[in-house]
């Protein structure tokens, strides 16, 4: 069957996260052979509030203002269960402004060191005022002191269950097949192959 009127021959990726992007290439080349391209677009995009998945349409409506054309986005949460899924999608402050010690201290006063990853995926297709689409992953696991290369983000201090490492002592392939952002990805690589005309 010929692919779906909804399936770009070309989707533009916008982040300005070069580590999501690698991620995001690597998932996707792991993967059956996609009907598209994903190409890179270095956005700036704000930081926006809300939940998340509000979060993650408007990111797509305003990248999608800037690129033109079909276009993708994802934000990144990473949520305490003992704090009502706080920091979530403000995790990237809070990784700024405390680091791995200073997050790993705002649970010191909790019993509870679960927690999730979450990634969502908005997509936009081609064409004036089309809603974005979105598709939700998430790894639970629980924060710990850091282990492992700091080379992305909060790493180092998310342990995924069933693991005796962090996201980051683990092998790239193997975060690739667990991961909130593979788990997100899978879902809109499913939407976009199967999605009727
Ligand atoms: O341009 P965008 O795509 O928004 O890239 P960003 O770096 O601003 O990313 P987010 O807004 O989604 O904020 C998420 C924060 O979590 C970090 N992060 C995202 N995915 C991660 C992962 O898989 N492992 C560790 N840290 C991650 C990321 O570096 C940010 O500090
Ligand atoms: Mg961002």
């Amino acid at each position: 069957m010929a692919a779906s009127s909804k399936v770009a021959s070309e989707i533009m990726f916008a982040t300005g996260n070069a580590n999501k992007l690698r991620e995001v290439v690597a998932i996707l080349e792991a993967g059956h052979p996609l009907p598209f391209a994903v190409k890179a677009a270095n956005l700036d995009l704000p930081e926006l509030q809300g939940e998340p998945t509000e979060i993650a349409k408007e990111k797509c409506r305003l990248a999608a203002q800037q690129v033109g054309g079909a276009v993708m986005v994802e934000d990144t949460s990473l949520c305490f269960n003992a704090m009502g899924g706080l920091p979530g999608p403000y995790i990237k402050w809070f990784l700024q402004k405390l680091g791995h010690e200073g997050l790993n201290k705002m649970l010191a006063g909790f019993e509870d060191k679960t927690g999730y990853a979450q990634c969502i995926f908005a997509y936009s297709p081609a064409g004036p005022g089309a809603e974005p689409q979105v598709f939700v992953g998430r790894t639970g696991g629980r924060i710990v002191p850091a282990r492992g290369p700091a080379s992305f983000g909060w790493d180092p201090i998310f342990q995924p269950d069933g693991y005796e490492e962090t996201y980051a002592q683990l092998d790239k392939a193997v975060k690739n097949t667990i991961s909130h952002r593979y788990r997100a990805l899978d879902k809109l690589r499913d939407y976009l192959l199967s999605s009727p005309a």
